[in-house]
């Protein structure tokens, strides 16, 4: 599995200025990666150009042993016809109703299983939404602010589950969070805005699993290292 972008250029028709320039990403083990930095620098058009919503940009995005890609991001919406067990029930194959059940308790939501969508606050409608992804195929999951309103504790034990469960899966999370980012991701691709350059920067990040000990030195360096390439 590989995902590489080289020299990506892009500026939105009627825009004057570019999003970005010449960027380029490589991206070789499936697990969690991030992009991170600040509102409005262009993560989302990225991630989107990724996901081939976004098609006329310059430069080459290649991508070899992935065929599906989602790009879920934290304002999708449910139908609220119907209670949201029942949605999920209805839409999610039978060989996944185990994993689903698995994926509700992890998530915490079991409670919201009988009410309807907008009935839900924001975490737990975001919570639902992300449900439904992880339920379908696919080598590629862009995770657009995708746990936003969701509290911290939660965030962890779904991201470390996340990881067990889906360790051949390559995850592109989003979130301007930089404990977050730093803590439980590999790769961190830093945005630091069209003005500077080079326009990203690479870091490593602690990639931290279930039942390993963060190593807080090296923790702590990362997120310095995030903040001063942001
Ligand atoms: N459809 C569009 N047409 C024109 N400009 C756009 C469009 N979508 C986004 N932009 C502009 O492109 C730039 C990057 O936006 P983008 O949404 O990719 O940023 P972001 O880093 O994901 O921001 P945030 O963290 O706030 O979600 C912004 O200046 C934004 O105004």
């Amino acid at each position: 599995m590989h995902l590489s972008c080289q020299n990506i250029s892009f500026r939105y028709p009627n825009a004057e200025n570019s999003v970005f320039s010449n960027l380029t990403l490589e991206v070789t083990e499936p697990g969690f990666n991030a992009l991170f930095g600040p509102s409005g620098v262009g993560k989302t058009s990225f991630a989107r150009m990724i996901a081939g919503d976004i098609k006329d940009h310059t430069g080459e995005i290649r991508m070899t042993g992935i065929d599906r890609i989602a790009y879920t991001y934290n304002l999708e919406r449910l139908p609220g016809w119907s209670a949201v067990g029942r949605h999920l029930e209805k839409n999610i194959p039978e060989s996944r109703k185990e994993r689903m059940a698995e994926l509700i308790e992890i998530f915490g939501i079991r409670d919201c299983m009988d009410q309807r969508f907008s009935q839900l606050s924001l975490g737990q409608k975001n919570r639902v939404n992300l449900i439904r992804y992880l339920l379908q195929d696919f080598q590629l999951i862009i995770l657009d602010e995708s746990l936003a309103n969701v509290d911290e504790l939660t965030r962890e034990r779904i991201i470390l589950r996340i990881k067990e469960i889906f360790p051949r899966t390559f995850f592109m999370y989003i979130s301007h969070n930089v404990v977050e980012v730093s803590k439980f991701c590999k790769e961190i691709l830093v945005f630091r805005g069209a003005h500077k350059r080079p326009q990203t920067v690479m870091v490593r990040g602690q990639d931290l699993k279930t039942g390993q000990t963060l190593d807080k030195k090296a923790f702590e360096l990362t997120m310095l290292e995030i903040m001063n390439a942001s």
